[in-house]
């Protein structure tokens, strides 16, 4: 069987990944969580794991620099990459939504200045709801931005709301389910299916 080069996500959900990896049968005698290592072979031989931004897990698979990938959905939305995806891993479970001062009427207001890590999910949202907006990209503490005035909302991974309620923001409206999911590159399901599906099986027998 040929090799597998799996992408996983670093971060939140790499140690959970990493674990349900173990129960599928597929061992890394060297990794540990505070490693700096980024390349790990699982004692098998059958899979090379590399360690990327989660942000990037979509490129790396879509391009093929990685067979398959584990990743969260929010990545996968907003990159838009051209994968299959194949499993819902079930972990890192969170919502994406529109928060904001809960006195903030989003419902058609064209014009409305939108900050998130997700500019491409958000865009894609109000469209769908015929409402054309501004959104400023930013790479984290995005509940600041309709603090200091930078947006009127914002859209955000909410998870446990903590962060939401601390900042004196509330959920305006609910999104998508978000949470880790199997990604596959389109050559490699069919030239490398032997293994590809090998592991696709061994991770759902993980899963039960
Ligand atoms: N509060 C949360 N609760 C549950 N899952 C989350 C939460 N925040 C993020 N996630 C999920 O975990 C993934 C990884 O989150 P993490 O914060 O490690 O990544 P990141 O935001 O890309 O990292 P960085 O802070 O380095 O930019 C996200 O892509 C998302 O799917
Ligand atoms: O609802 P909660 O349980 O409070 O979780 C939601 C928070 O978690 C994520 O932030 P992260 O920890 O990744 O920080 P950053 O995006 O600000 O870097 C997300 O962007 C929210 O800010």
């Amino acid at each position: 069987m040929e090799r597998i080069t799996l992408a996983l996500a670093k971060g939140r959900t790499a140690e959970e990944s990493i674990n349900l990896l173990e129960k599928a049968g597929i061992h890394f005698n060297d990794f540990t969580a505070e490693s700096r290592k980024l390349v790990f072979n699982d004692t098998t031989g059958k899979v090379t794991l590399i360690f990327v931004k989660a942000v990037d897990v979509p490129t790396y698979v879509e391009n093929g620099a990685a067979d398959m990938g584990i990743v969260g959905k929010d990545n996968i939305m907003e990159s838009q990459a051209d994968v299959y995806e194949i499993l819902d891993l079930k972990l890192g479970r969170c919502k994406f939504a529109v928060a904001g001062f809960s006195d903030h009427h989003i419902s058609g207001n064209n014009g409305l200045t939108v900050a998130s890590k997700y500019p491409a999910v958000a865009k894609r949202h109000f469209q769908q709801k015929g409402t054309s907006i501004k959104t400023i990209k930013l790479n984290g503490s995005v509940e600041l931005a309709p603090l200091i005035g930078l947006a009127d909302v914002i859209v955000d991974i909410v998870e446990t709301g903590t962060t939401l309620h601390e900042n004196g923001l509330e959920v305006l409206e609910e999104m998508e389910s978000i949470s880790t999911r199997l990604i596959v590159n389109k050559a490699s399901f069919t030239t490398k299916s032997e293994s590809v599906h090998a592991l696709i099986h061994s991770l759902q027998t993980g899963l039960e």
